[in-house]
Parts: structure tokens; sequence; C-alpha cells
């Protein structure tokens, strides 16, 4: 069956002839019921299963009793507590208190050996490592934003010549001296093709940074819904002429992103517009995508480097060149990345704000993400943060086997928008209800431009409110033995923008050292992308047995308007017909197809279609499968009404 790679092998405009991106515990092996396995991603050629109880393997010192203490409430105490743990970055003005998860001080020395393994991997991952041995690959990301550390000149000077393409063209755009064809004389709109890495991070820093009126305003098509594309182009309307589309993808290749470029396309032909004139593509050096752009001479191409995951690609040209095009100051944003990366690369604990991260990320879920985490920023422009941290988290911790092929099934749940607007839609749940979650609150002191402010009664503004929900919030949870962790920052600027980012990168890495696990690939989606290819494949097959059965053969680009058009035509086709539509059951299309099995897929596939004019259901209705016989014209609509 064909794969998905198959089904995308190309994108549209390719030629055929043309090529077109931690001292572990003893792993308790209560049974060692030893398979082999043959994925090659395993250090070992056999993973050694072991009980999924992993609260017996990764259990520190007592975690679980030093918890039946419950959590310090003596005021004075929690207070020198604060104080205690309290971490500051002054030059960044970054706050992190942890005083509010209940780690213990026997935890955090049983815990010491590990987090010195965790630095040391750390310090060989930035020197250029493979640290990413599933995959060969090294992993550069810190390097972004301070190319000296990279490990030979040759990488250096891409990073430094990629970031200075990335000025100067976004330069050029908003000054006009690039500019599209049409007679507005330059480009005023944004359009993001990309999903998953190529996507989260220019959504949030967007989200996070945008000005009340950007040179250029953007918008994101990062989903394969036609629905969607269609409302993202249609809110363009005319401004699709002065729209700079910027097609992001590392690999080149995802189906979701080449079919938003394919709807672009179709979309600037429509409107007469040439794409070339307008396209950039941002993927690595001979993709398929790189090799359409260039075959096509779209406007510009910037590369990314296999060495950057799409979860962490916010520093590369993927978050950096929507940034500039919006007028974000994206060295500003390297700058706050690199001063906080050069503060977790501290080996003592209490200084490093990402090992303390990862320090209440293991006591709050065990080792074994037993509790979700929250994310609470109390700022609208950081709503997007829990989404971005999202794949961050989940794509980077969530993992079936660790380093040593155990199966651990690791990882840990993130969600959340912003406060106080969840306060009032789910902290009730957090509040009372089933204790599954530790919070982490994102507290921004400004709340306003300096002079901005206005007191709504005496004393009190809007954002004494948001403080005092914040502050609120906590203290309730608190008080309920929710944990929580509080990062303050001043203002939400591109310094602080990139800071968070670093942050919460480096807690990922440490954290994956600490349960052994490998924070840079990503297997399990390449099973969901390979299933999506046998659905598409079992899908031509349906429409083949379907076109047989149907004796019709309609142009492949006509949709029929209505149902009811197509019910009246296919009965008028069969009264005046010597050979007549043979409609089938779905036992008749899945025997038809020689897939039995995929019965229940199959009546999916006949039902989006009856849903989208794409087949006739000649009897019974999808409310009864059983019922149903279906026909599905390939009909030539002349002989209908002949
Ligand atoms: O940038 P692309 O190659 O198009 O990949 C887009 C996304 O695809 C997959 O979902 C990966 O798991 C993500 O890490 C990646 O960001």
């Amino acid at each position: 069956m064909a794969s998905l790679s198959g089904l995308c092998s190309s994108f549209p405009s390719l030629k055929p002839n043309n090529r077109i991106g931690g001292e572990l515990g003893p792993v308790r092996k209560d049974s060692l019921a030893v398979s082999t396995r043959s994925n090659s991603s395993f250090k070992h050629s056999v993973a050694r299963e072991v009980s999924a109880d992993l609260s017996k393997t990764n259990d520190v010192a007592g975690l679980k009793q030093a918890k039946q203490g419950g959590l310090e409430k003596d005021p004075k105490a929690l207070w020198r507590r604060y104080v205690d743990w309290l971490y500051q970055h002054k030059e960044l003005g970054l706050y992190l208190d942890v005083s509010r998860i209940g780690f213990s001080d026997e935890f955090v020395s049983e815990m010491e050996p590990r987090f010195q393994a965790a630095f040391k991997a750390m310090e060989e991952l930035e020197r250029g490592a493979i640290a990413n041995p599933d995959e060969g690959r090294m992993v550069g990301h810190y390097w972004l934003r301070n190319a000296k550390l990279a490990p030979n000149p040759f990488l250096q000077v891409q990073i430094d010549k990629t970031l200075a393409a990335v000025c100067d063209f976004a330069d050029a755009v908003i000054s006009g001296k690039i500019k599209p064809p049409s007679p507005e004389g330059r480009f005023t709109q944004i359009l993001s093709v990309g999903i998953g890495g190529s996507a989260l991070g220019p959504q949030f820093v967007a989200e996070a940074l945008a000005p009340d009126n950007p040179p250029l305003k953007i918008r994101f098509i990062d989903n394969t819904d036609p629905a969607g594309i269609d409302h993202q182009i249609a809110q363009l309307g005319p401004e699709l002429a002065s729209t700079l589309v910027i097609v992001i993808s590392k690999s080149g290749g995802t189906p979701e992103t080449r079919n938003g470029l394919l709807e672009v396309q179709k979309a600037f032909r429509e409107a007469g517009l040439d794409f070339s004139k307008q396209g950039v593509a941002i993927t690595q050096e001979n993709s398929l995508l790189d090799n359409t752009a260039r075959i096509e001479g779209w406007v510009a191409r910037f590369p990314m480097f296999d060495w950057v995951g799409g979860r962490t690609s916010e520093m590369s040209a993927v978050g950096l060149l929507p940034a500039a095009l919006q007028a974000f100051d994206i060295r500003e944003m390297l700058v706050g990345a690199s001063m906080m990366d050069e503060a977790t690369r501290s080996t003592v604990l209490r200084k490093n704000p990402a090992a303390l991260l990862a320090l209440c990320w293991y006591w709050a879920t065990d080792g074994i993400g037993s509790k979700d985490m929250v994310v609470l920023p109390y700022k609208d422009s950081l709503l997007l943060f829990s989404r971005y941290l999202q794949q961050l988290v989940m794509e980077s911790l969530g993992k079936e086997f660790d380093l040593d092929g155990n199966r651990v099934n690791q990882g840990i749940s993130v969600y959340g928008n912003k406060g106080s607007t969840d306060q009032h839609a789910y902290i009730q749940q957090l509040r009372e209800g089933v204790h599954n979650f530790f919070v982490t609150f994102i507290e921004v002191l400004r709340d306003r431009p300096p002079g901005h402010d206005w007191e709504l009664e005496p004393g009190v503004t809007c954002g004494d409110y948001l403080f005092g929900m914040l502050q609120g919030t906590r203290s309730a949870l608190y008080a309920n033995d929710r944990e929580s962790i509080t990062v303050t920052v001043q203002e939400v600027t591109p310094r602080s923008v990139g800071a968070l980012i670093a942050l919460y990168e480096r807690a990922v890495g440490i954290y994956a050292s600490l349960v052994n696990i490998n924070a840079y690939h990503q297997p399990g989606v390449e099973a969901g992308k390979k299933a999506a290819g046998e659905v598409l494949a079992l899908q031509k097959r349906v429409l083949a047995v379907l076109n047989e059965a149907s004796h019709f053969s309609f142009p492949s680009s006509s949709l029929i308007q209505r149902l009811d058009d197509l019910q009246m035509q296919f009965s008028h086709f069969n009264a005046h017909c010597e050979d007549p539509a043979e409609s089938l059951t779905l036992q008749e299309i899945a025997d038809r197809c020689h897939a039995p099995d995929d019965i229940e897929m199959i009546y999916k596939i006949i039902e989006h279609m009856a849903a989208n004019d794409r087949a006739l259901i000649a009897e019974g209705d999808c409310g009864s499968p059983y019922s149903l016989k279906v026909f599905l014209g390939e009909c030539n609509v002349d002989e209908l009404y002949a």
C-alpha cells in the first residue's frame, strides 16, 4: 500500500525529471520478558520489557513517602522557603519561584548525581555530540543564538550568514525595495504556510510581540482543512496581490504544508497572479520544497539545518524571518535566549533556572508524568505559550522507550490558555477537583507602557485586578495542596520572549536526561503520517472499485453541486441505460478492495465523500451502515443528458 510519502512525493510544480530541510535509579526489571525488536532506534537490539509502573523504577529517596508529609503551610516557613529558593536573573529581570512545589531537601540531594549527569550530557550536546542517537544527529538550537558555540567554522558561518540574510531580506521587504508585481508597490501581508514546529513558534511570537499596527500583518495556514484555508485566503481578498507567502517545512515534504501550498497557488492562479513572485521557502537545502522554489525562481529561499528540530526552531529562519517581517527586534530575541542559555549552563542547581524547573517537574510528576503541567500566563499576549509548550514538552518527552530500550511511556501533558480568563473556565476543577496537575504561572509585572496607566477605582487599576487574580489563584490552589511554579518577567519584549523560549528548551533537555530519554526525535509522529497515507491509499482503491461498478467517468475535477442533482442525474441515466450503474454494499466494496478488515474505514470514507457530494448513497443512510448501497459516479455529464 502506498505510503504517505508516495502520495506527496513531490511538490506540485516539480517536473518528473526534477529532484526537488542524570545516576539513574536501577531500572527495576520486575518482569524480564525479553522481546527482540528490529527498530533501529534502540541502542541495544533487544528491548527489555519492564513493568510499566515506573514510580518504582524512578522512586528517588522515597519520593512517595516524602509527599505524605504534605505541603508546608506555616506562613513564616513558607516565606523563608520562598526567599531561600527564589531564583533571579538580574539582567533579564526574570524571577523563578519554586517555593510552592513541595520537594524535600532529601529529594534534592538524592537527585544531585542525576543533575550532574544531565549537566554533563548537556555540555557534550553543546559541543556537538550526537545527542539525538536515534536519528544520528547533533542538537544545535543553542548555537543559533551564539554561533561561536557551533562545533566547526562551517556551521558558524552558516548561522551568521542566515541571520544576516533574514535581516537584509526583511529590511528590503519593509522598505519596499523588494515588492510584489502588483501596482500597490509593496507587500502588506504575510501568509505563513507550515505546521507543527514550522508554525507554533511563529504563531506564539506573533501573538506575543505584535504591535498594534505592524508593517505587515501575518496570518497562518497551519492545517489541511479546506475551510480554514479558504477562510484565510478570503480574508486576504484583493490583498493577495500584496501578500508574501512564506512556506515553511524543514523536511520539505509534510503533506499538510504541501496541500496548503497547492491551495494557495490555486488561489494565485485564479487571481491571475504569479506565485513565484511572492513565494519564499524556508526548508532544508535540496528538499523537495527547496528544489521547487529554486526551479520556479521564488523570491527567496532560507535554509533549515538538520541539527535543529522543528520544536526548537524559533531562533532559526523559521521564527526569525516572520518575526523580522513584522519588525520585531530579532537580535533582541537572540540576546534574551543567549543570556538565558548562559544561566542554564550553571552546574549549581539553585543557580540554574532550567534545572530548577526540571526538579519541580520530576517531583510533581514522580518522574513519570503522573500530573499534567497547566500553563497559565496572566497576560493576553502570551496566550499561545501553552500551545507552543505542548509541542516542545510533549513531543520531546512523550516517548515509548528510554535510551536503554526500556518501555517507559514517558511524558508530561501540557494545557492552559491565560489568566484570569481561565479562572472562569476550568480553575474550579483545579481548586477542588481531581488533583492531577501542577500549575506554572507566568507573571508579567508591567501592566501598560509607562504613563498609560489609569485607576478604574481609587488606587486600583485593571492590572491590579490581574495581579490579584494571579496571586489569589496561586494561594487558593496551594491552600488545597495544589502545587505551582511562578515565572516572572518585567514585560513582554523580544528579549523576555527569547529568554522564556530558551528557559523551556533547556528545562526539557535536562528533564529528558533525568528520565533517560531522547528528547530530540519523534518516532510516534511518523506512525501517524504512515497511517494517514494508508487511509488515502484505501480511498483510492474504493474509488476504483466504485468506478468500475458505476460505469461512469466524471471529469475528475468536477464536483456535483448538489446531491439531489446527482440523484436525479443517476436515476435519469439508469432509467434510460441498457447497462445501469451497479450500487454496492459496504461488504461488496470491501471484498472488491480485497480489504475485508477495513470495512469500517471504508464506511468512514464513503460517509466523508457523501457529505461532500462526491458519493451517491443509492439506498439506506449512514446511520445504518448495513443498509447502505453506494455508487460513485465517474459519469460523463453529457451522456446523462443525452
Ligand atoms: O517542518 P516540517 O518538516 O514540515 O515538520 C513539521 C512538523 O512535522 C512533524 O509533526 C514533526 O513531529 C514536528 O516536529 C514538525 O515540526
